[in-house]
């Protein structure tokens, strides 16, 4: 039998209503240290009882699904009945009522005045700002060439938050050194409330707790400020900010306006910037691990662009660089679990699942899943994602935007920032992991490097 024709069938094949295996509650100890210590492992030991698995921790049950056919199911069939679960309600606090964290009517509303700015054929005109922003990066690493270690992750995250700055609000963040401290501060918070589950008292005055408290302000004041200094040049286009100040002019209380624009800006930049930056810096060190593949990009880069910088419509001939980046979020999906809470009894599979249950899908165990991927899926195999020479596999086995209604809105400019940045800086640059670091995946609201990246940076040759 073929890996796909077996994939296309789910382990476990279920009676209805039946409760999915999983390990005994005896562990619940285990899980408790595994979800505060190494949640990647404990989503990797899950799925090795099936595709779909009961994690008990005390009287809570979490329901863990690891097949495309579900993952369909809980995302885009029955997506009405899973709002957005554990990890992201903590993110409401942080990040108040975003796209990303909001629900029902104020979400579609929301949704419907954001998602026009991040189409296709508009993205085609941030192309400039993303090359402009790529190529002071290369500068600013070329400058460094021969010198010690640089952090790439640092300055992939710079980088995106640089972009985003330009494309969303005109405005250069870069004047503003303290911002990426203060999303930093503001997902440590997020994550330490969701593995803590909310047991610890937000009124505690923690010092993780007032450094949120502080960053938040910090998150607040920046982009009030962009956001007045914007808004008194005010030029109505179709941009997201433009978009988003028209539509905040109609809400009746013009406090409440205020507040819907900044917690839609600040969602904004957070969901852009890290998950752009973690699939660049794990872009950048599976590269430098597959010298054959960096040969490959090189080759293709000279070929469609020589020296020149690159434009909108280089994209298309910049197949393999696109691949390259599509294998990089496969192995390290940067949103690694997506988390749901069902509304209402159902059913996924045939198993029940109660209402109230806490429900995930994880893109990180998906991808690397081997009844869909093969015996290779642990390996780097950019080949995989070959336009002419498709690999036929069910379309939920690969989810790095996610799926259903809640799918990224900045799925393109994200593919187009990284794909172009990888061409620029390999065209110019070797980066090269130090020896004997450790590059080991931290799973935070997105799949980190743990204490970053340091490369050496020499010209190309
Ligand atoms: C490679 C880069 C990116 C990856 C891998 C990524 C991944 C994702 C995923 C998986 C989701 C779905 C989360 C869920 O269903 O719970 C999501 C949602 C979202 N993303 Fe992205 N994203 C990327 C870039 C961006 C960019 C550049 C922006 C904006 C400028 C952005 C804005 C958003 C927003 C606002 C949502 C929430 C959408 C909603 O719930 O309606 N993302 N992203």
């Amino acid at each position: 039998m073929s890996t796909t024709e077996r994939a296309g069938t789910p382990r476990r094949a279920a009676a209805a209503g039946r409760v999915p295996p999983g390990p005994r509650w005896t562990a619940t100890p285990s899980l408790i240290k595994m979800l505060a210590m190494d949640r990647l492992g404990m989503m990797t030991t899950a799925a090795r009882y099936g595709d779909a698995v009961r994690l008990a921790i005390g009287p809570k049950s979490m329901y863990f699904f690891n097949h495309p056919d579900y993952a369909k199911h809980v995302l885009t069939d029955n997506s009405d009945n899973y709002h957005k679960g554990v990890g992201l309600k903590q993110a409401r606090r942080a990040l108040g009522e975003g796209l990303l964290t909001s629900e029902g009517d104020l979400w579609r509303k929301q949704r419907k005045v954001v998602q026009p700015a991040f189409q296709h054929k508009r993205i085609s005109r941030q192309a400039d700002a993303v090359v402009e922003e790529a190529g002071k990066l290369v500068a600013r690493l070329r400058a460094r060439a021969g010198g010690p270690p640089v952090d790439v992750v640092q300055e992939m995250t710079g980088l995106t938050l640089g972009v985003l700055g330009r494309t969303l609000l005109d405005a250069d963040l870069s004047a503003h050194g303290s911002i990426g401290r203060a999303f930093e501060a503001v997902q440590d918070q997020a994550m330490f409330e969701m593995v803590s589950q909310g047991v610890v008292p937000m009124w505690l005055p923690l010092p993780k707790q007032l450094r949120f408290r502080r960053a938040r302000r910090e998150l607040e004041r920046i982009v009030g400020a962009l956001v007045s200094e914007r808004g008194a040049r005010f030029d109505a286009g179709d941009d997201a900010l433009s978009r988003l100040i028209l539509s905040v002019r109609r809400e009746t209380d013009p406090k409440v306006g205020r507040q819907r624009l900044r917690d839609e800006l600040v969602t904004l930049l957070l969901a852009g910037h890290e998950t752009t930056a973690s699939t660049l810096g794990w872009s950048f060190y599976l590269l430098d691990r597959h010298p054959e593949v960096l040969g490959r990009v090189r080759a293709e880069v000279t070929e469609v662009l020589g020296d020149r910088v690159p434009v909108f419509e280089d994209l298309h001939g910049l197949v393999y660089t696109g691949m390259v980046v599509q294998e990089a979020m496969r192995l390290y999906p940067p949103v690694w679990l997506l988390s749901r809470i069902a509304q209402a009894d159902d059913e996924v599979g045939g198993y029940h699942v109660p209402a109230g249950s806490d429900v995930l899908v994880s893109p990180y165990t998906m991808h690397r899943h081997r009844e869909l991927w093969g015996d290779s899926a642990e390996e780097f195999d950019p080949d995989r994602f070959d336009p002419d020479n498709p690999q036929a596999r069910p379309r939920f086995a690969y989810i790095p935007f996610g799926a259903g209604p809640r799918f990224c809105v900045g799925n393109h400019l994200g593919m187009m920032e990284a794909t172009f940045v990888l061409a620029m800086v390999v065209r110019e640059l070797r980066l090269t992991t130090v020896p004997g670091h450790r590059v080991v995946p931290e799973p935070m609201l997105s799949l980190r490097i743990r204490g970053g990246l340091p490369m050496t940076i020499r010209p190309a040759t």
